[in-house]
């Protein structure tokens, strides 16, 4: 038998944020971006519900489904050898009660191969994470811009400007700590709140929009390949531009086939 490559686990991620170790955490949709960046050496990598805007093609978060996400979370469980894989749950799978999201959850741990899920909302989530948690299910928590609010906020905005929403969003990362969360994104947070937020809890801070200062990051991988549309959000930075690679690939490709030089003799049965 294979010797098993040793799994990432939440006592990891803890060490890593006693120890000042970046957190490196992406999005994955599919089994080979999954491999690629458990490759890369990810810690833990997150199908997100960015699912929606990316590879599914919607408009927003909003109609990702349990069954879709549940679908390439399995695959990328299987692409993943050593980092965590975290399933996101999609709008409406826990927001109506626990006993919801506790029985949608499982799905991921039992059904996909996942090691935890991620929900988002602070304070007003801590009932939820807890039944999670007392079940037995890793929860990573997320506050601050909530992209599952976008039609209620009426757009993405930073989170934590004023002195009121500061103090809001500290009392949020404490109550999702407080409910056994094992990390928490922060999204779309001023870089000084989250460097507070981050020194005052002992569960680690991932951040994205959120500055320098977390105990990790995460970046959404389409955005990062540069295989997303023409928007970029301020946040992402371009470490390739892999839509101009595959698109020339894919002409060339035509072009052969059209010119008649693919498949050539090699490529061709005798
Ligand atoms: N491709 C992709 N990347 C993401 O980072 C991402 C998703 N999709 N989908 C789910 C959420 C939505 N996110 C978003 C989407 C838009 C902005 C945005 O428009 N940001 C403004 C700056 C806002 C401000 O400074 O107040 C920008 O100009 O980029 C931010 C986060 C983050 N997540
Ligand atoms: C951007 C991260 C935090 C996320 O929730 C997602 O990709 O869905
Ligand atoms: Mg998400």
């Amino acid at each position: 038998m294979d010797n098993p490559v040793r799994k990432v686990t939440v006592r990891d991620l803890s060490k890593k944020k006693a120890a000042k170790e970046m957190i490196v955490t992406i999005t994955a949709y599919d089994a080979i971006m999954g491999r690629l960046a458990d490759e890369a050496g990810c810690d833990l990598i997150l199908v997100g519900d960015s699912m929606g805007n990316t590879v599914l093609g919607y408009q927003n978060t909003i109609p990702v489904t349990l069954a879709e996400s549940l679908m390439l979370t399995a695959a990328v469980c299987r692409g993943v050898k050593r980092a965590m894989v975290i399933g996101d749950m999609p709008f409406m799978s826990y927001q109506i009660n626990g006993d919801e999201a506790v029985r949608n959850a499982g799905r991921y741990l039992k059904e996909c191969g996942a090691d935890g899920v991620k929900l988002e909302g602070g304070r007003v989530m801590l009932p939820v994470i807890k039944r999670l948690v007392e079940a037995g299910i890793p929860v990573f928590g997320h506050i601050g811009l909530l992209p599952q609010s976008v039609l209620k906020d009426g757009g993405y905005r930073i989170h934590g400007r004023s002195s009121n929403e500061a103090a809001a969003l500290l009392d949020d990362a404490l109550a999702v700590q407080e409910a056994g969360a094992f990390a928490v994104t922060l999204e779309g947070i001023p870089a000084p709140l989250s460097a507070q937020i981050s020194e005052q809890l002992s569960i680690p801070t991932i951040g994205i929009g959120a500055g320098p200062h977390c105990d990790g990051q995460i970046q959404v991988i389409t955005d990062l390949l540069g295989l997303g549309g023409a928007f970029l959000p301020r946040h992402a930075k371009l470490y390739a531009k892999l839509a101009d690679t595959v698109r020339d690939a894919i002409g060339t490709y035509r072009e052969d086939v059209c010119a008649g030089r693919f498949p050539g003799e090699e490529h061709s049965a005798k």
